[in-house]
């Protein structure tokens, strides 16, 4: 069997040199894989090559010193024997490093190399890492991977791990190459073809929830507005006018108001931008010309308007469950009976006013669970799960729900 350890010139990419499970041609147990330096990232991947039956091979500026932090059947030895000895080479240095490799250039030609670095800003470089090791070794088989997973995800194995992959390469049989890899390590490859997509990649890892940004902070700026608004309106308007001190109501009572307005704009700006951009169709007879940016990035942030939304209404529910054990309800409930003993009332039953909070409480619960229903949805392997007929009929209830909310 020819093993991707063998010595000598490059290799016919044609042919594979990982393992076939299906057809069971190759052996994971006689595959080499190379990694180019012994740092953290290096460690972990040659724990997860191991323990999935490869044979690894690491590439150290001081093999002796190395080895120590390897297990024993992992040959640490120089760049140039290590790199000799395989096809494919995990990339495990640092950018500001690649250079170090430049005298092994003439070994390196035809060979896989996986660029796994990440940079520490976005777009910190004019070129991607993986391109700027592609313009290094042009003769060499570049591809961006793996730089998603961290050295400790990497450790911990799949199952407790984030598990997509991104893999790109201008070389396809390379991509495949690498891909087939992430797939036996127990990753799930996302092949996003060319080398160009490696800025992307490297960006991935640096976004700090980008889809959540412009809903959070419309979020907090609603509730600011509701809160100062549900606040002058409330507590100080009362104690201008009649010197009436309804201060206690800060935490609660006016966070309180605040809540469900939020829930309830939050809501409706989730299918405004769905008929903003049904309305800009049909006044452009088409549906083949572009949003306007603005647009586009509404109608992509709309799970996450919904999500706030859904995190709104729980909060809004946990308060309103809390408000009969306050001190000041207590007060208020006996200052009221007292007063009705003092009117000599005897009967303070109102059916208005019980019908209304009846049906208040009712519609308040069912809107409570069909905003679970669409948020459980909304996790990707449930989402999944569902066909577009059922994903449909979820998005009708949903509606109906904002009905529910409108009443209540
Ligand atoms: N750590 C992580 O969780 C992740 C890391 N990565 C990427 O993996 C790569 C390695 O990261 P990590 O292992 O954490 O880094 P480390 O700093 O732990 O290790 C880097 C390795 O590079 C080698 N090195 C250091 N200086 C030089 C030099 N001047 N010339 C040549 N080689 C040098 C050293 O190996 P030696 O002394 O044996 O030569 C060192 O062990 C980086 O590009 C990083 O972005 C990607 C995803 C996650
Ligand atoms: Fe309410």
């Amino acid at each position: 069997m020819e093993s991707i350890s063998m010595m000598g010139s490059p290799k016919n990419l044609n042919e594979t040199f990982l393992p076939n499970v299906a057809n069971g041609i190759k052996d994971a147990s006689k595959i080499t894989v190379g990694i180019i330096g012994s740092g953290d990232f290096a460690k972990s991947l040659t724990i997860r090559l191991i323990r999935c039956g490869y044979h690894v091979v690491v590439g150290s500026r001081n093999p002796k010193f190395a080895a120590e932090f390897f297990p024993h059947v992992v040959d640490v030895t120089h760049h140039e024997d290590a790199v000799t000895k395989t096809n494919i080479i995990f990339v495990a240095i640092h950018r500001e490093h690649y250079t170090s490799l430049w005298d092994l250039k003439h070994l390196l030609v035809g060979k896989i190399l996986v660029d796994v670095s990440n940079n520490t800003r976005v777009d910190q470089y004019p070129d991607s890492n993986a391109e700027y090791l592609a313009s290094l070794f042009p003769d060499s088989l570049v591809v961006k991977g793996f730089n998603v997973v961290s050295a400790w995800s990497l450790q911990l194995g799949p199952k407790d791990a984030s598990r997509q992959v991104y893999i790109c390469s201008n070389n396809v049989q390379a991509r495949h190459q690498v891909t087939e890899l992430a797939r036996q390590l127990g990753f799930i490859p996302v092949d996003l073809g060319a080398l160009s997509s490696s800025r992307e990649i490297e960006n991935l890892p640096l976004r700090l929830f980008t889809l959540w940004k412009g809903p959070v902070v419309i979020a907090i700026s609603l509730a600011t507005f509701f809160f100062i608004y549900s606040f002058i309106r409330d507590v100080i308007h009362p104690y201008v006018r009649n010197q009436q001190s309804d201060f206690y109501k800060l935490p609660i009572e006016i966070v309180n108001k605040t809540l469900p307005v939020v829930a309830i704009t939050l809501l409706s700006l989730v299918y405004l931008s769905g008929l903003i951009a049904a309305a800009y169709q049909l006044y452009y007879g088409t549906k083949y010309r572009r949003f306007p940016p603005w647009l586009d990035s509404w109608l992509q942030c709309r799970k996450q308007l919904g999500l706030l939304s859904f995190f709104f209404a729980v909060v809004h529910v946990a308060y309103s469950l809390c408000l009969p054990m306050r001190r000041s309800e207590r007060y208020l409930f006996l200052n009221m009976a007292y007063q009705q003993v003092h009117a000599n009332v005897e009967n303070s039953w109102n059916e208005e006013e019980v019908w209304r909070i009846e049906m208040y409480i009712s519609f308040g619960i069912m809107s409570l669970g069909l905003l679970s229903l669409l948020a459980v949805t909304s996790i990707p392997s449930v989402n999944n799960a569902l066909n577009w007929r059922e994903f449909s009929f979820i998005q009708v209830c949903y509606s109906q729900n904002n009905r529910f909310l409108l009443l209540t």
